[in-house]
């Protein structure tokens, strides 16, 4: 198994997205460590923009208030590349100038040291979700569900301290949804991260199994 050093809460405390004067949203929530919070709305709701938030990348067009926690330290402030964010987006966005390993070397963190140490989590990372012996191909050469993996496996290995999934599954056929969603959600559960998830799938939201946010209503239990 990888290791993931963190696991703490994920609290989303007064958060308010506006755009142009307009509230977009505004939440309250404690993810725990293994929760996935689903967000849900229409279209244009805000929901990649409040993702954007937690991941701190927010375009500077939209105006935030609110706090961003994990434990008990304030991430509101921090840039993007020290909070600790896994993000996983619609597309896979391997890099293509590397090889599959490459993608996921790429992710290890400097604190792991040796030529050797390094690669061999990476051939164990690509081994966890059957993909031994793809470290050298050509991220281009694999199908969309090796992808997905790939990419899953290149977050987890930066040992992140949260999850941020923008619809990750939306792209895959539905028997690869199935399998992707369990894999996702059973890793992060594992691992004890609190994960945010938007979707505009229902049916990923039973997947996930915790807390619903529908923009514009209520929390659901
Ligand atoms: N950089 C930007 N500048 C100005 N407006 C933006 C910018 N990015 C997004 N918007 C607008 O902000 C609103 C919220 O966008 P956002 O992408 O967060 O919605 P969403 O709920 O994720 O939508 P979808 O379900 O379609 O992905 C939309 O009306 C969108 O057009």
């Amino acid at each position: 198994m990888l290791e993931i050093p963190e696991t703490r809460p994920l609290t989303l405390s007064d958060v308010t997205i506006r755009l142009a004067e307009r509230t977009l949203l505004a939440v309250s929530a404690t993810v725990m460590p293994g929760e996935v919070l689903t967000i849900m709305g229409p279209s244009g709701s805000g929901k990649s923009a409040l993702l954007a938030f937690a991941g701190g990348f927010l375009d500077p067009a939209f105006d935030a208030s609110g706090r961003l926690l994990i434990g008990k330290e304030d991430l509101t402030n921090v840039a993007a590349n020290r909070r600790h964010a896994g993000i996983l987006f619609q597309d896979p966005l391997l890099f293509p100038h590397l090889s599959v390993g490459g993608n996921i070397l790429f992710a290890v963190p400097p604190s792991v040291r040796g030529r050797e140490t390094r690669h061999a989590l990476a051939e164990r990372a690509l081994a966890e979700v059957g993909l031994a012996g793809f470290f050298d191909r050509d991220p281009e050469t694999l199908s969309g569900g090796q992808k997905a993996r790939v990419a899953l496996q290149r977050v987890l290995v930066s040992a992140p301290h949260f999850l941020l999934l923008d619809e990750p599954f939306s792209k895959l056929d539905t028997a690869l949804r199935q399998q992707m969603r369990e894999l996702v959600f059973s890793r992060a559960r594992a691992a004890g991260l609190p994960a945010i998830l938007v979707t505009h799938d229902s049916a990923d939201a039973e997947a996930a199994g915790g807390a619903v946010i529908e923009i514009g209503g209520e929390a659901k239990p």
